[in-house]
């Protein structure tokens, strides 16, 4: 039973476009897994449970730590029975969380509150940027060498935050700073298959910008396998469905929150993804929204090349269309002020 989920999850890693798949098999059967702890803060919630689940089955992880400020006991325990190698610890109350977090390689952070119909994700920066920046603080003091992949909305301006926090705690470290927009790329990847009528396990497609409404940008001229089926009309329309996948959800679930289990699908790809990185797995690319020079944005999302010390490369964005030009230029205002929002209420605050 253990070696067919390792089989599906190894594949589900496969497809997400990682190429390193196999290495979860071979490094499991030889046991030569370097020791590594994965802390979740916000393990009980939504995401956070799911994405425990996810991180439970990954064989790179040793030690996985759930933090939440509510819930945490059940689901510590829920999870810590599947029999995989991962041993799980649950930590339950604020004065936990520095015991939570020491020793972490990866924090994984969904804590905070999602969004109803009606509302932007930046609609939830009053409530989740002091929730952002308390557990950074903590991250700060607690495993300042960690990678932190950073979920909690809005991610425009939390990955900001988080970097403050750091340069005031004398921690940063940009390499390691991450806004998680895996589920852009896995929204972009399903659209694509759909309508380009080509098999989604062998989809790629890129993500830029940011990770709000317009400041998601796919890019479907890179687009892989390509093809020649889709007229503007057509990449408009996944243009949008892309950039309001989110809204998608939120609207379906009626005011019971957004997306969860393909974002912790997604949390999970990306955290694999420095994982490997991390153990010295070559050529890992994933989308991300990091610090970055690729445009005159400080923070920017776009292909990312993980390594032992988390960035290895940011790579720049490739040829674009013109209808991709447009629209990087459309969100560069919208972005930015974003960034700006999240850098000054952690120099306020
Ligand atoms: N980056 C993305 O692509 C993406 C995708 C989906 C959702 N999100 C965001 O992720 C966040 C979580 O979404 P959800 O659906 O899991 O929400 P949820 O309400 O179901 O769960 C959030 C959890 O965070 C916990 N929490 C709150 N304050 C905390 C604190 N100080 N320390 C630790 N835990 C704390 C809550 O107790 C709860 O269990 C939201 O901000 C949402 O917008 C981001
Ligand atoms: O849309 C949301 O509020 C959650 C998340 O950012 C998403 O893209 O699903």
């Amino acid at each position: 039973m253990r070696t067919s989920l390792l089989r599906s999850m190894e594949s589900a890693f496969r497809r997400s476009g990682s190429r390193s798949g196999h290495l979860l098999h071979r490094s499991f059967a030889s046991a030569v897994t370097p020791e590594r702890r994965v802390a979740i803060l916000g393990a009980a919630g939504g995401i956070g449970q799911p994405l425990s689940l996810l991180m439970k089955l990954n064989p790179l992880v040793t030690h996985l730590s759930l933090y939440d400020i509510a819930g945490t006991p059940g689901v510590a325990a829920d999870v810590s029975h599947i029999n995989t190698l991962a041993e799980v610890k649950g930590f339950a109350a604020e004065e936990q969380l520095g015991q939570a977090l020491e020793g972490a390689d990866i924090v994984i952070i969904p804590a905070g509150v999602p969004r109803k119909p009606g509302m932007t994700r930046d609609d939830l920066f009053n409530i989740n940027a002091g929730i952002v920046k308390s557990l950074c603080t903590a991250i700060a003091k607690y495993c300042p060498n960690a990678i932190v992949n950073m979920i909690s909305n809005p991610v425009n301006s939390t990955v900001p935050i988080a970097s403050e926090v750091f340069k005031k705690a004398g921690t940063y470290d940009e390499k390691k700073l991450f806004g998680v927009t895996t589920l852009d790329v896995v929204r972009a990847k399903t659209f694509y298959a759909g309508k380009a009528k080509v098999p989604v396990a062998e989809v790629n497609v890129p993500v830029v910008g940011g990770h709000a409404g317009i400041t998601i940008l796919p890019l479907f001229s890179q687009a892989t396998p390509a093809t020649n089926a889709l007229g503007d009309e057509e990449i408009h329309a996944l243009t949008k469905r892309t950039q309001d996948g989110g809204t998608e959800i939120v609207e379906a679930k009626a005011g019971k929150g957004s997306a969860t289990l393909s974002m912790a699908y997604a949390g999970a790809i990306f955290a694999d993804a420095c994982l490997k990185g991390l153990n010295g797995v070559p050529d890992i690319v994933e989308c991300s929204f990091v610090q970055s020079t690729v445009t005159e944005l400080p923070f920017f999302a776009s292909k990312v090349r993980l390594g032992k010390n988390g960035v290895e490369e940011v790579l720049g964005l490739g040829p674009l269309s013109e209808y991709e030009k447009r629209g990087l230029e459309a969100l560069k205002p919208e972005l930015m002020s974003s960034i700006e929002k999240g850098i000054k209420f952690a120099k306020a605050n």
